[in-house]
């Protein structure tokens, strides 16, 4: 949940210096931004330094980080016309190899401490940025594709769901030992449109990657599946295949339990309660853990971490998370 980005100042440093996708594309530096909050923090897994617009890069798309707005496509995809510029062949490991010789190198440098997680952005949500050409408050532009060119929306989302099944794959050769599946414009959708457009992109990632893995003779790795916001189909997501379903802060711990069947759970502390203070950031945690339980459970936010958190009050989210979950097992084995 981008626990390395952004509000470390040791990143801080790192950013001034490098341009955003040159350090994704340089193993030695996501290496050492990876490592950067697990060195700080009593991390209980590290998550790959990169970005889910990797790949639209390697399908072709010009994808540039501008400073104050986020990633951009100078020359998005508009028409299906323009699907003709996607590159549909490519070879990930090839392009896209630099990620796994970090994924490699991070896996060293761990020596074990920690599991590390590789990652990809969702067909939908990558759909969305490519034709939204960066973060949209609306999605109006790729949802249109939904209702106006559903044909070629499907065969967008199919390009995408080929490749990333590919990209998950190769990370998990490269060394990651679980892999999570953002979809984070699902907020976007409603049932109907999730279900068609969606879901089935999802499914096909979980059963594809599974499949690749057995044929190669390579053990399988944990998935965890995060629609954000996407609460309308939690019975859904916990059906399709994913050992784990991340939720939003949106959705109550008691709901999501009672709505899935047979999953872990991983939340979903609103990431803004890092503002509150240590000790009610502490109590927060409690509530929270309380309300999951603490099995089957992998304590987290519901998003990821700004800009302007303190690193001292995700410390406290850290601790609060371990303190208080000893002690709840604790408690539960002497009653038992
Ligand atoms: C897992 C991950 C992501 N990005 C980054 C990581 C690496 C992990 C980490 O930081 O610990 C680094 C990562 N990616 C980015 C940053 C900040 C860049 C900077 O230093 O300026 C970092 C640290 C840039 C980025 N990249 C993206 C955005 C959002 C844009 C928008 O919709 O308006 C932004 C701001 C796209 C993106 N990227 C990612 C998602 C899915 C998770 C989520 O919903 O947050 C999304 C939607 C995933």
């Amino acid at each position: 949940m981008r626990q390395a980005g952004r509000y470390l100042p040791e990143f801080k440093a790192m950013r001034a210096e490098h341009d955003f996708f040159k350090v994704c594309q340089t193993p030695e530096l996501a290496c050492e931004i990876t490592l950067q909050p697990i060195r700080r923090f009593e991390l209980d897994a590290a998550i790959i330094f990169s970005d889910i617009l990797v790949i639209p890069q390697a399908l072709g798309l010009e994808v540039i980080m501008v400073p104050g707005k986020g990633p951009t496509f100078p020359d998005p995809i508009n028409t299906p016309e323009d699907l003709k510029r996607l590159n549909e062949s490519v070879d990930v490991s090839t392009s896209l190899k630099y990620v796994f010789d970090a994924i490699t190198l991070t896996r060293h440098k761990l020596e074990g401490k920690v599991p590390l997680i590789g990652f990809a952005g969702a067909p939908w949500t990558l759909m969305g940025y490519c034709i939204e050409g960066g973060g949209s408050p609306t999605h109006a532009k790729s949802k249109r594709w939904l209702y106006a060119h559903p044909e070629e929306s499907h065969r967008f989302l199919s390009i995408l769901t080929r490749v990333i099944i590919d990209y998950l794959i190769q990370q998990v050769l490269a060394g990651a030992q679980l892999l999570q599946v953002f979809d984070s414009n699902a907020e976007r959708l409603g049932y109907d449109t999730f279900m068609t457009f969606a879901l089935p992109y999802l499914q096909q990632i979980a059963s594809g990657v599974k499949e690749g893995l057995k044929q190669k003779g390579v053990q399988l790795v944990p998935m965890i599946v995060f629609a954000k916001g996407a609460n309308y189909a939690l019975k859904e997501l916990s059906e399709i295949g994913y050992d784990v379903v991340q939720l939003s802060w949106t959705v109550r711990p008691e709901q999501a339990r009672h709505e899935t069947t047979d999953v872990t759970l991983q939340g979903n502390l609103d990431p803004c309660a890092m503002y509150a203070s240590p000790d009610r950031i502490g109590e927060l945690v409690l509530q929270m853990l309380k309300e999951f339980g603490t099995q089957k459970l992998i304590a987290n936010l519901g998003h990821g971490v700004y800009p302007d958190f303190n690193p001292d009050h995700v410390k406290a989210f850290i601790d609060a998370v371990h303190h208080h979950s000893e002690q709840l097992n604790s408690l539960s084995e002497d009653n038992s």
